[in-house]
This record gives structure tokens, sequence and C-alpha cells, in this order.
């Protein structure tokens, strides 16, 4: 199993480029089996969620060509199953999209039941609701979700609760049906209206993507297309809090300013400088933070995916600090490791209260999850001392070469698999 070793104490300084967003290029490829034509997609990142959906797609038929590392063209018209295996897609959350988008395209879908990180219960109830109310009859068996229909028919769809991927699923089931949907109360998050423009790019009628209400006309078919990855907000803006947290000055090349502002705004109130260019953003840190009070919530507001991040930051910031999590129930569980870094953070149900502390000491974490181990890297990055990030494969399923980004910035962090390694990294770096 791979590790993290990080000597930290390095202000990180300098520029990195932020890749394609991961969970709009979940939905994208997923989205791309919908035509029997080519479709070349452009800025997919290189992470292992998408690696594992591309395996998935091409298992049940589809053809795969990586042209080079972030560009691929899937072809849809060679797909011989719409029963997708447990195996290949357990890992990952956004299997999801396959159930949408097949159910779309053949009317037809059978799909194991979502698997992701570990952040809380994740029904997909609304999801399968979107589906029925386009006339599928949807039943679960034997673990997995067998959707199908005659004919799928456009209908009026209001959410329970606004959800990314109920969101994006019915889009996709909705823009090959016979006639007009409605989806109220829809997820505004930069993935959805990527994905939205990417259907319509293949010839899909959907309007209204990034407000809450989306309106789509259902069309007989989609064709090829040439698309490019909107930036991964995420990304950015995990870059952005480790500029903060090790009191660096990191400009965050390759994204769109405007869907970091929830973050943006965070770092200015907690004293840190941001300066917004037509692409990029500098963030830079000289004196030590300040506290604030965070609330996780759908877009605009502050990213459930950004949690442990900002938490980890204000674990180092002056006073107390409230943050609220809103999204999912499970997603302090870095906190305890934390606690063995010296970071104080006492978790009652949603909401943690962080009592700020000088610094933290390296020691040996492990990764929960996707975000809270890069959180627990951020933290090893302005630790004094060694940390070892254990379980790293979470942080690879949403990061393309974090160690590298992370090294381009003057950080001392390498990936290891074991004690021989440490030692030898140890003697090297000190
Ligand atoms: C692959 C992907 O894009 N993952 C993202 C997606 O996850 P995901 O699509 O799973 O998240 P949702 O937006 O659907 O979930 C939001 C909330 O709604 C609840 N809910 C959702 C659907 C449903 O049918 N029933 C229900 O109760 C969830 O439990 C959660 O409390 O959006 C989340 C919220 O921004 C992000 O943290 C994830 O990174
Ligand atoms: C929770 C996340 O991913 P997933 O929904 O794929 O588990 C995430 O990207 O932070």
């Amino acid at each position: 199993m791979e590790q993290y070793i990080i000597k930290g104490g390095n202000p990180l300084v300098g520029e990195v480029e932020i890749g394609g967003a991961k969970n709009a290029a979940l939905a994208i490829l997923t989205a791309a089996v919908m035509t029997d034509e080519p479709v070349l997609i452009e800025n997919v990142p290189d992470v292992s969620d998408t690696n594992v959906l591309l395996e998935a797609i091409s298992v049940i038929g589809a053809t795969v060509d990586r042209i080079d590392r972030h560009t691929v063209r899937i072809n849809g018209s060679t797909i011989g199953s719409v029963s997708v295996d447990y195996e290949f897609i357990k890992k990952i959350r956004a299997s999801y999209y396959l159930l949408g988008a097949l159910l779309g395209k053949y009317k037809r879908a059978e799909v194991p039941l979502p698997g992701g990180c570990n952040i809380g219960s994740r029904p997909i109830d609304q999801h399968l609701k979107g589906f029925r109310a386009l006339g599928a009859k949807v039943d679960i068996l034997h673990g997995a979700i067998l959707a199908q229909a005659d004919e799928l028919k456009g209908n009026h769809i209001f959410l329970d609760m606004v959800s990314v991927g109920a969101t994006i699923n019915i889009m996709m089931a909705a823009a090959l049906a016979k006639g007009n949907t409605i989806i109220e109360n829809a997820a505004r998050e930069p993935h959805v209206v990527d994905a939205a423009n990417f259907l319509n790019s293949m010839g899909a009628n959907i309007k209204g993507a990034g407000t809450d209400v989306i309106r789509i006309r259902g069309v007989e078919e989609l064709h090829g297309t040439r698309y490019s990855i909107v930036p991964d907000m995420i990304e950015a803006g995990t870059y952005m809090f480790a500029a903060a947290a090790t009191k660096g000055d990191v400009l965050i090349k390759n994204v769109i300013p405007k869907h970091l502002e929830a973050m943006t705004a965070k770092l200015e109130e907690i004293g840190c400088d941001v300066e917004e260019f037509d692409d990029a953003v500098r963030v830079s840190a000289t004196k030590r933070l300040g506290r604030t009070h965070v609330k996780t919530l759908p877009y605009p507001g502050f990213p459930t995916d950004m949690q442990p991040q900002i938490s980890v930051t204000l674990a180092l910031a002056e006073g107390t600090s409230i943050v609220t999590e809103s999204i999912f129930e499970n997603r302090f569980k870095y906190a305890d490791e934390l606690g063995r870094m010296g970071g104080c953070i006492k978790v009652e149900g949603n909401t943690a209260i962080i009592d700020g502390v000088e610094g933290f000491t390296g020691a040996q974490v492990s990764a929960p999850d996707l975000r809270a181990g890069a959180a627990l890297a951020i933290a090893g990055l302005a630790a004094e001392g060694y940390t070892i990030v254990d379980d790293i494969i979470y942080i690879q399923r949403g990061y393309e070469d974090f160690d590298g980004k992370l090294r381009g910035l003057g950080a001392e962090i390498e990936k290891v698999k074991n004690e021989t390694e440490i030692q030898k990294y140890k003697l090297r770096v000190v």
C-alpha cells in the first residue's frame, strides 16, 4: 500500500496547474456512450475514479481510445450489454450515471448500487424517483438496480433535496425521452452545467442548468462531439487552502475564479490575500490566520468537498471556529487523526468545534476518505517534522499527481511503499 511521507514546514510557493473536474468528467464520460457516433473528450483528469469508469464502460462494449493522458475518444456504438459488473464500479460513486445514460439510450439498465467515499448514508431515492416519473419501472434485485421502460416520457420532477447526482442522472435520461421534462430544486454546481453543456453539444436540448429549474426537451438521438471538461474547483480549492495553511504564496492556474468564490470569501475572512485573474487566483498568507464559522451548502454555498481542507486550516488559526456539515453526516473522520498531530477538533453531531493551535507536529495518520486524506496531507505540509499518510488510494481517486504538484510548490513529499523507503527518504531530506 502506498503512503505519502511529508517533511513539513515549508511554505508552498510557486504555480500549480489545475486539471479537469473529476465530478464533471465522471458524468460526461458516461454520457458519451449515449450516442453511436465518436465523442472526443479533452481535459479528462488522470485519476483512479475516471480510469475505473472508463474500464467499466469498455467492459460493457464501448470503444475507449486514449489519445493522450488527458484526451479520450469514446464510441458507444459497440456497446453489447446494459448490465454493469459490480467488480468494476463498486469503488466509485458515479457509477450511478450509467443508469441514466443507458436507460436514456437503450431504455434498460442494470447497475449495482454505487460505492464512493464513505462519508455518510448516501441514498439514491431521488434518482429512482426521477426515472420512475419518466415512466421507467425500477426494481432493486440482488444489490443491483434494474430500470426499464418501453418508452420514456417527459414529466415535471420536484427533487426533495438538492442532489448533484440525481439532477445529472435525470437530465441524461430525459434528454432522450419523448416530450418535455422540468427538474425543479435542481443542483446548480458547475459540474451540472458542464454536463448539460456537453449533452447540448451532442444535440440535446437542455435549458436552465446553473439555476434551480432545468428544462429538457427530449430529442430522438444524440450525435458525436468534441468537448473539454471544466477546471476542477475542488482541486483548485485544495491548493488554495494548502497555500493558506502553510503561509505560502501560490498562483493557481487554469481555474474559473467565479467557481471559487465561496472559498475565496472564507480565505479573505481569515486574513489571506486572494488576487483574481481571468483564469487564475493567487493566494498568499503572511500572518497567523483568524477564526471563522463555515456551513457547507449546495453551490454556490461552501462545498462539502472542501470542508476537511478548511477545517484543517482553521485548526491552525487563532481562536475557535465552528464548522457545520449540512450535506453528509460522516465527514469529520479526519478529526481524530488530526488530534494525533496536535489538532484540537471536537465533533458534536454535524458540528465541529475547532480550537486553533499554534502548530501541528508530524505523525502517522490514515486517510479516511478522499478529501479528508487531502486535508491530512495539508496538515502534514504545515506540521513540524515528518508525517506519513496511509491509505493514499483515497487521495488518488480525485487528485492527479498530488505529490508531484506539491513538490512543484516546494513541498517535501514523496510516495513510498514501505519502511525501507521511508528511512531512505528521511536520510535524503534531513
Ligand atoms: C461523483 C460526484 O459528483 N460526487 C459528488 C456528488 O455526490 P452525490 O451525487 O452523491 O451527492 P448529492 O448531491 O446527491 O447528495 C446531496 C445530499 O442529498 C442526499 N440525497 C441525494 C440523492 C438522493 O437520491 N437522496 C438523498 O437523500 C445525500 O445523502 C446528501 O445528503 O455531490 C456531492 C455534494 O456536492 C459531492 O460531495 C460529491 O463529491
Ligand atoms: C465525495 C466525493 O466523491 P464521491 O461522491 O465520488 O464519493 C468527493 O469528490 O469529494
